[in-house]
């Protein structure tokens, strides 16, 4: 594994090429000294600034660790940290103490990214399925009937070997042509269990070409695939397309920020699946340029997150209100890695005789990730931030190989956050909703290739982006509620890899003390002394999970047995058609003995490989 250290280049200016083909810092007044005249020479200066501040930077990062942070008090975290918040920081040494976590993990090789994956951090999962039933889950590719295309672009252009829990269980179901409702953690792969089961209907089905309305052509897709952000929705496109590689399948996308005329272009060559935003997908419709009348799939990605205030009257209107077959007529499934109850009632509008299938208790984080949470006042979050940079890069552990994504609360701060750390010698993107659509996808593209190995990012990229070789997350700003934070961590530890997540925890964070210590406990890691004590004192008026116990986000239905749509048909946990995937259950012994050479969730996955596609 190897990994370049960008920051040298800031030591040593001479060695690298300067300016980087494609990287244009942010806001070049900040390194301009005329601010609103903006040169091609800006861009060389820009550079040279940032080295500049990396030679600041050099004093703490060119350096030893334990060096780095002896100069000032204001820098210096043992003394500050144990000055101020010694009752709240068990170890003092945190910078350190992270980026040991770090140098343990085993980040992001990149040749192996896929075939690599560590199937055996999936293997112990509980799996709840509720509903009628119940198809039966799938161990190999093979066994499922998916056409032979497509089964080759997922051996061969994908090199997926085996599906995950959530394709082995969800796969089967979409199939057999039943609504969904699938909950699984973040990076297992829900991409391809929704996208899978789509291809396979639609190259059973004739496509329906474009035709002609009264002046232009109407576009009728058969599948319709909604995500909340516009990079989710090109992500999904871009999977999609290799999904369909060959397979005769078209796909299209239609998102707003970017200019519709392409999409429109795209849209006449006919679509038999359609990847969008809620709001340019109303535009289109309203202009008579989609008709979703001949829809037989629609997945919701993210749904918890579209079926949430802010989304919610878009998609009751595409879903309820516009020429979409109604429910049963059509197939529904919906995903996410959260699911809160409210949500999941208000998402049954949609569903007729669904099964529930969650891998893993609903909003639950995987253990690939390491969580770490560290007291930090507001007033001090830069200077921890920066030391912390230093120190991860002295140890090799930030570059193009090991990306670093900072969330923020505000799209100013998210601004702020990238000048300043372009000033201080560490290349960054930011991303938010203020910024035109082209800006965020040339701070999400120069992150992904490591010319700005920081993102900070508001949380429109907490959700779906799957960047491998994000290693660090830090939560520079906590969001308010438990499941963005789940989301946000969940942007790191993806497809069987490991992750660091570091959280920077003041008073004004009391409210989610609770909920990010028990899901430090559930993911098997210890939450400081300090935070269980805020979790302690904050838990009264901290309803968790919506009064959630240890497996308890789980099918709503469950709770009191009223299903707002399928009244008593489905069969809840405990009966026939229900079950947990714990060992030493049926299921369990299923897919950990016989299939995958070894009992108890630690099958070898060489055994797997083998057979994963026999
Ligand atoms: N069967 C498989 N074998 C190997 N890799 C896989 C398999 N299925 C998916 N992946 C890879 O795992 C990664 C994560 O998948 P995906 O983005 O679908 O996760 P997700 O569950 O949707 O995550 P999130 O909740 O964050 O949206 C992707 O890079 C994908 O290519």
């Amino acid at each position: 594994m190897s990994y370049s250290y960008f920051s040298d280049a800031y030591a040593e200016p001479s060695r690298q090429q300067y300016p980087p083909p494609n990287y244009l810092p942010p806001n070049p007044q900040h390194f301009s000294d005329h601010p609103g005249r903006y040169n091609s020479n800006d861009r060389a200066r820009a550079w040279t600034s940032a080295g500049r501040g990396s030679t600041t930077a050099g004093r703490f990062g060119g350096r030893s660790t334990g060096r780095g942070f002896e100069h000032t008090n204001a820098r210096n975290p043992n003394q500050n940290y144990s000055q101020n918040y010694n009752q709240k920081v068990q170890n003092p040494n945190q910078y350190q103490t992270i980026s040991e976590r770090f140098t343990k993990l085993k980040l992001a090789e990149e040749e192996n990214a896929t075939t690599g994956i560590n199937f055996d951090a999936y293997e112990d999962i509980p799996v709840e399925i509720t509903g009628t039933d119940v198809p039966k889950p799938v161990n190999t590719f093979a066994e499922i009937d998916l056409g032979e295309v497509l089964n080759d672009n997922i051996k061969n252009r994908c090199k997926y070997v085996k599906p995950t829990p959530i394709q082995r269980h969800a796969i089967p179901v979409a199939l057999a042509g039943r609504d969904l409702m699938a909950c699984a953690q973040t990076g297992s792969g829900k991409t391809a269990a929704f996208c899978f089961p789509i291809i396979s209907g639609v190259l059973k089905t004739t496509s329906s070409a474009p035709v002609y309305g009264r002046r232009e052509m109407v576009a009728y897709p058969l599948a319709l695939v909604l995500s909340p952000t516009r990079e989710l929705c090109c992500q999904i496109f871009e999977e999609a397309k290799k999904f369909c590689f060959e397979t005769g399948v078209k796909v299209a996308v239609a998102y707003g920020g970017a200019p519709v005329y392409p999409q429109l272009k795209s849209l006449e060559r006919g679509v038999d699946i359609l990847v969008a935003t809620p709001g340019r997908l109303t535009d289109l419709i309203e202009r008579s340029r989609i008709s979703l009348a001949k829809i037989k799939y629609l997945a919701l990605d993210e749904a918890d997150r579209m079926l949430d205030m802010g989304f919610e009257p878009q998609i009751r209107k595409i879903v309820e209100r516009l020429d979409m077959p109604s429910r049963g007529s059509r197939q529904t499934m919906l995903f996410s890695a959260t699911f809160p109850t409210e949500i999941q009632r208000l998402a049954s509008d949609f569903l007729k005789d669904y099964i529930f299938l969650s891998v893993g208790r609903v909003g639950s984080s995987t253990d690939l990730i390491q969580q770490k949470v560290v007291f930090v006042e507001d007033s001090e979050k830069r200077d921890y931030l920066r030391n912390l940079l230093h120190d991860e890069k002295a140890k090799g552990n930030l570059g193009k190989n090991a990306l670093t994504l900072v969330f923020v609360e505000t799209k100013r701060s998210a601004d702020s956050l990238e000048n300043w750390l372009c000033r201080i010698g560490f290349p960054a993107a930011a991303i938010h909703g203020d910024k035109v659509q082209f800006e965020r996808e040339r701070a999400l593209r120069s992150f992904k290739n490591g010319v700005t190995p920081i993102l900070v990012a508001t949380d429109v990229a907490s959700r779906g982006l799957d960047i491998p070789r994000v290693a660090h997350v830090i939560n520079f700003d906590l969001p308010r509620d438990i499941d963005s934070y789940v989301h946000r961590i969940g942007r790191t530890g993806r497809a069987g890899k490991s992750g660091l997540a570091t959280a920077f925890f003041n008073d004004k964070n009391s409210s989610i003390a609770k909920a990010i210590s028990e899901l430090m406990k559930e993911a098997n890691q210890d939450a400081p002394d300090w935070l269980n004590q805020y979790a302690e004192s904050h838990s009264s008026s901290n309803d968790y999970r919506h009064g959630s116990s240890k497996f308890g986000g789980r099918d709503f239905r469950s709770g009191n047995g009223n299903n707002a749509d399928d009244g008593g048909n489905a069969d809840y946990r405990g009966t026939s058609n229900s079950y947990y995937d714990y060992a030493p259950s049926p299921v369990a012994a299923e897919f950990s003995t016989s299939n995958y050479g070894g009992g108890g969730g630690g099958g070898g996955y060489e055994s797997v490989v083998a057979s994963g596609w026999e």
